[in-house]
Parts: structure tokens; C-alpha cells; sequence
């Protein structure tokens, strides 16, 4: 038997093992990903990456590596029977530096994502071992896997500080958490056909509403077209197998389905369910293993990589001795909720796709209604209705902590709001925080996570964000590295760089070239926030408050280093 002993042992080498694993290595931490499988997963599943995404890939330096296997501004419609739009899709902002959508050949990524793992020498992906055993002890994991050799099966033990198991739905490591899997799995079958040299050539993503059978057609990168179809509940899955029935549900959206180029057929059913904990002593759960949802928003590969985002720069914090243990409890709390409110919202598209004539009619005529009021046709075409994260709890700071016995303003753009409304509608807190570009003394028009980096950020408009700061604040600041940052109208950085020379710490003088600061600054009645490595909002205040608002994020945080005994 071989022992092994890395920090973090991560159980599946799906998205969010090897984007973990990832963030992990590029934060200087030992990795080690276990697969069962001998290889990646070689067959299309996800075909949607968000903004939310693109940024975490950015962290892990893999963007322009992946870029190449995605298309842009994938606009989903849903039409009805008639092929008549009821709903579109298509988010035209680029608040957090990127378009909203794109599509993308998951093999591709996930090929990627492994081979950024080479970068690191102390992270390693080790295909065919199968994890049969986990063992948490007071101060480390071990987790045993079984791998078959030519000469028959080893063992190998691998100890860590810490596992997490992303090993998709069936989890090994869920199972022996021995948390329940809620949620409900229809027992709906789709049957997903992927072909080469796109026979139809439209971009973007049609999801068809059609009472006869729902479908979904794809147009994907390197001209690949997928589509879905439901098989009715009459229909025994294997028919799939007769070209002839697969031929008859192709003929309706190509002239001739005897001449597609086919490279993967496969039949799946739909689940919404989510675990009641992701978290058990030193073990974790992410991704399809804490949660699956239907693909009607093309949010399960986003939502684990989410996971991988907030869980990878806890565990760093613990690893590296700058907050205590109970950060990685907060990893729940804070995405248990949106997966599941996430989940919510694909079961309802989901019942809307599949609605029998009846309902269909009743669906069409309200959809057609709706969109003639702007603001709920926005609710599609921006994508408000994609359940954003917002923690309420958890590494966020709220208005009674910061101004406590005070009541809670209540604030409208355009009245000077004396205090933030940090749980009014308006707050930012808990948000992630917006991309635009930047200008510094060293960089020109970045996107601001370049300049902020992944770590703390300390950030205040239009004045030095030292200025309210103790000699002990400054102390806390050095020992977290947190980064100081100034935004400034573009016209006034030359000035601030040289106000700023002499400061305690340095700071950083950030111009905001598009104004897109200026306004987000403007509707929120904050000048300061303080950004969390994953770039969420952790607290907001009025940059007078920048002292306490510091010490309540330290706590929110569980933040050691304070320099006090
Ligand atoms: O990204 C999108 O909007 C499409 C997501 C989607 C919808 C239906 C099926 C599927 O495989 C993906």
C-alpha cells in the first residue's frame, strides 16, 4: 500500500475538481485529483459558461487557453409550437467583464482545465483510482482509492488537511457524509443527438415549447449543432437505438437527417435535488455532487464552478493560517441556498418547456401579454430572472453590525442617504462586485480584477482609503495583504498618484475610464467597500466608517492575524 500526503484531495476530475484543484495550485497549495475513470469524460454535457465563470477562469489563468472553445452572446429563445418566440434571452450588459453568455464544448475545457494542473508542481491527477474509503481524523483526512495495475489492484492512501468530493451526482463522498439529497428527479427522458458541419448554421440556442414533443436545438463552437428531444412517456428508451425514430424526430428541423454527421447520442433525465449539507469535519462536497439541476438556464456547470470559487479561497485562508476553521462553515451557508433557488427556477422552465396543449395555449397567450410590458421582457432579455448570488450570511457584514441601534435609512437614488442601507434592495453587499475596465500608473485599460487581484480588496471613491484607518488597521491590512485601492474619476489619477506618494500603505490609484465606478457608486450611497478574494461585496460603508467596517469584516471571517493576543 502507498501513503501519500498532499493539503487537499479532491474525489472526481470533472469541471469543478480540476477548477478547484486549479485555484488551489495557483495560490501555491499541494493538490491531488483522484478519478475513477481512466480519462476525461469525452462526450458534450454543459454548453453554457456565464461571466461569473469567465472571471474564476481568469483567477486560475486558463481564460485565454479556454476562449478558443466558446462563442459569445449565446441568446436563448423559446418559441412555441409554431416556432412563434415567446421569450428571449439575451443579456446585453457586461457588468462583471464579459458578456453575459457564451456556449462552449465542454470536452474542450475540461481537457484544458486538466492540463493547467502541469503549471503546479505540487498538484497532481491520478485517472483510474476509484476512492473506496474516507477517513476523517481530528487533524487531516485520509482518503484510500483502488487502482488496477497490470500485476492487479493497489491501494493507495492519499492524507490531506482536507477532501473534497466533486465527483458528480452519485457522490461517494455525499453517501458517506450521509447527508440527504432533496429535490425530485421527473422521470422525463431526453435523448441528446450532437453532429458535426452544422446542417442548419443559426448561433444561438432555440428551446422549443412544442406541445407535440419539446426539443432544444444548439448551435455550438466548431460547428457543432446538439439537439434534445423528450421522449413521451409511452415510448421505451431504447427506441432511440432505430435510426428510423431518430430520423423521424430530426426530420423536422433538417431536410435530410440520413446525412448528419452524428458524434455522441445519449438519453438522460432531468434532477432537482440539492444536499442538506456540503460540509461534514474536514470533508466537502461541490458541484453535481451537491446539487443537480435541469440545463433549461445552462447554469449546472456555472453553479459547481461557483462552488469551486467560494470553496477554493476559504480553504486557502485556513490552509495558510489567516482565518480560523470556521470560515469553511460559511461555504454552505452561503451556496446551499442560491443552488438551490437556482434549481427552483430551471424546474419551473422546465415545466413551462414541457406544458401539454391546453397549458400551452395558456402559456403562449400570457407570454405574448408579457412581453408587452418592457419591464418583464426585461426580466427574460437581461437575464434577471438567473437567481445572482447574494449572501446574506455568512462572509458578508450587514448595516446592524456596522451602525448598531440605528434604523435602517431608507434610501432613493437621487436623496442623500446619511448611512447604506446594507440590507435594503439597493445594497450591494453580498453582491459580486462589477468589472469594468481601469486605468493605473503601471497598467492600461484592464479589467479590474488585474489590478485588484485575488485576494482582499480595501477599496474607496475618490479619496485615499487609508485616510480613515488606525496605526492597527494599517497593522491588519499588511498582515492579510489586503490591497488598497483608490477608484478616481480618470481625470483626477494623476493627481491622486502624487497625493497618495507619502501614504502609510501603498495604494493604488485605479481610473475609471467608462464611468461605469462612477455610477455604481453613485445609486449606492457607500464611498468604501471591502472586496472578498472571490470578488463579492463582504461590506459597504461610508468611508468614514472604513475602521469598524474592517473589524466587522475580520469577524465575518473568522479572520486571524489581528496582531491581538
Ligand atoms: O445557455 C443556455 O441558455 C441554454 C441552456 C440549455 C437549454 C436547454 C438544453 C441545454 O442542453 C442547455
Amino acid at each position: 500500500m502507498t501513503t501519500i500526503d498532499t493539503d487537499v484531495v479532491i474525489i472526481g476530475a470533472g469541471p469543478v475538481g480540476l477548477t478547484l484543484a486549479n485555484l488551489l495550485g495557483v495560490r501555491g497549495h499541494r493538490a491531488i485529483v483522484l478519478e475513477a475513470r481512466d480519462q476525461l469524460i469525452d462526450y458534450p454535457r454543459g454548453v453554457g459558461i456565464d461571466d461569473e465563470a469567465i472571471r474564476t477562469l481568469c483567477t486560475a489563468g486558463l481564460w485565454e487557453q479556454i476562449r478558443p472553445y466558446t462563442v459569445p452572446h449565446h441568446i436563448a429563445r423559446m418559441v412555441n409550437g409554431e416556432g412563434k418566440v415567446l421569450a428571449v434571452n439575451d443579456p446585453k450588459s457586461q457588468e462583471f467583464g464579459f458578456p453575459r453568455k457564451h456556449g462552449f464544448i465542454q470536452p474542450l475545457v475540461d481537457k484544458e482545465l486538466a492540463a493547467g494542473l502541469a503549471r503546479f508542481p505540487d498538484t497532481e491527477l491520478r485517472f483510474g483510482h476509484k476512492v473506496i474509503g474516507l477517513e476523517d481524523h481530528d487533524d487531516h483526512i485520509a482518503v484510500t482509492a483502488e487502482r488496477h495495475t497490470e500485476d492487479g489492484a493497489e491501494t493507495v492512501t492519499i492524507t490531506g488537511r482536507y477532501a473534497v468530493g466533486c465527483e458528480g451526482g452519485s457522490s461517494f463522498t455525499r453517501k458517506w457524509m450521509g447527508v440527504d439529497f432533496e429535490g425530485k428527479s421527473p422521470s422525463t427522458r431526453w435523448v441528446v443527438v450532437d453532429v458535426e458541419n452544422d446542417p442548419i448554421g443559426t448561433p444561438s440556442v432555440y428551446l422549443g415549447a412544442d406541445p407535440r414533443r419539446p426539443y432544444v436545438s444548439i448551435g455550438l463552437p466548431q460547428g457543432i449543432r446538439r439537439w434534445e428531444f423528450m421522449l413521451h412517456d409511452d415510448e421505451p428508451t431504447e427506441k432511440v437505438n432505430d435510426p428510423d425514430f431518430m430520423r423521424s424526430l430530426l426530420k423536422r428541423h433538417v431536410p435530410d437527417p440520413s446525412a448528419l454527421e452524428i458524434i455522441n447520442q445519449r438519453t438522460f433525465t432531468h434532477h432537482g435535488r440539492v444536499a442538506t449539507d456540503f460540509r461534514k469535519g474536514r470533508v466537502f462536497i461541490a458541484g453535481d455532487a451537491a446539487h443537480l439541476m435541469p440545463v433549461w438556464l445552462g447554469q449546472g456547470w456555472n453553479t459547481g464552478i461557483r462552488d469551486a470559487t467560494n470553496l477554493s479561497w476559504k480553504l486557502t485562508a485556513v490552509l495558510q493560517g489567516d482565518a480560523d476553521d470556521a470560515l469553511l462553515d460559511t461555504y454552505t451557508a452561503e451556496r446551499r441556498k442560491h443552488a438551490a433557488d437556482m434549481i427552483d427556477v430551471n424546474m419551473a422552465a422546465g415545466s413551462v418547456m414541457k406544458m401539454k396543449p391546453l397549458g400551452g395555449w395558456v402559456r403562449d397567450r400570457a407570454a405574448s401579454a408579457l412581453n408587452l410590458v418592457p419591464k418583464w421582457k426585461s426580466y427574460f432579455t437581461e437575464l434577471r430572472f438567473k437567481p445572482m448570488p447574494r449572501y446574506v450570511s455568512g462572509v458578508v457584514v450587514d448595516q446592524a453590525t456596522l451602525t448598531p441601534g440605528r434604523a435602517r435609512p431608507s434610501f432613493k437614488h437621487g436623496k442623500l442617504a446619511p448611512f447604506i442601507d446594507s440590507a435594503g434592495e439597493n445594497s450591494p453587499v453580498g453582491l459580486q462586485f462589477i468589472q469594468p475596465r481601469v486605468n493605473t500608473a503601471s497598467q492600461a485599460n484592464v479589467l479590474l480584477d488585474e489590478v485588484t487581484g485575488d485576494w482582499w480588496t480595501l477599496a474607496t471613491w475618490g479619496t485615499n482609503p487609508t485616510t480613515y484607518l488606525t496605526p492597527d488597521d494599517l497593522d491588519l491590512i499588511r498582515r492579510h495583504r489586503i490591497n488598497l485601492i483608490s477608484f478616481m474619476p480618470e481625470t483626477q489619477r494623476a493627481w491622486a498618484e502624487k497625493r497618495y506618494a507619502d501614504s502609510p500603505l501603498p495604494v493604488t490609484v485605479a481610473g475609471d475610464t467608462s464611468g461605469a465606478l462612477k455610477d455604481w457608486f453613485d445609486v449606492r450611497a457607500c464611498g468604501l467597500v471591502i472586496l472578498r478574494p472571490d470578488r463579492f461585496v463582504a461590506a459597504a460603508s461610508l468611508t468614514q466608517q472604513a475602521s469598524r467596517t474592517l473589524v466587522a469584516v475580520v469577524k465575518a471571517g473568522s479572520l486571524t492575524r489581528t496582531g491581538k493576543a
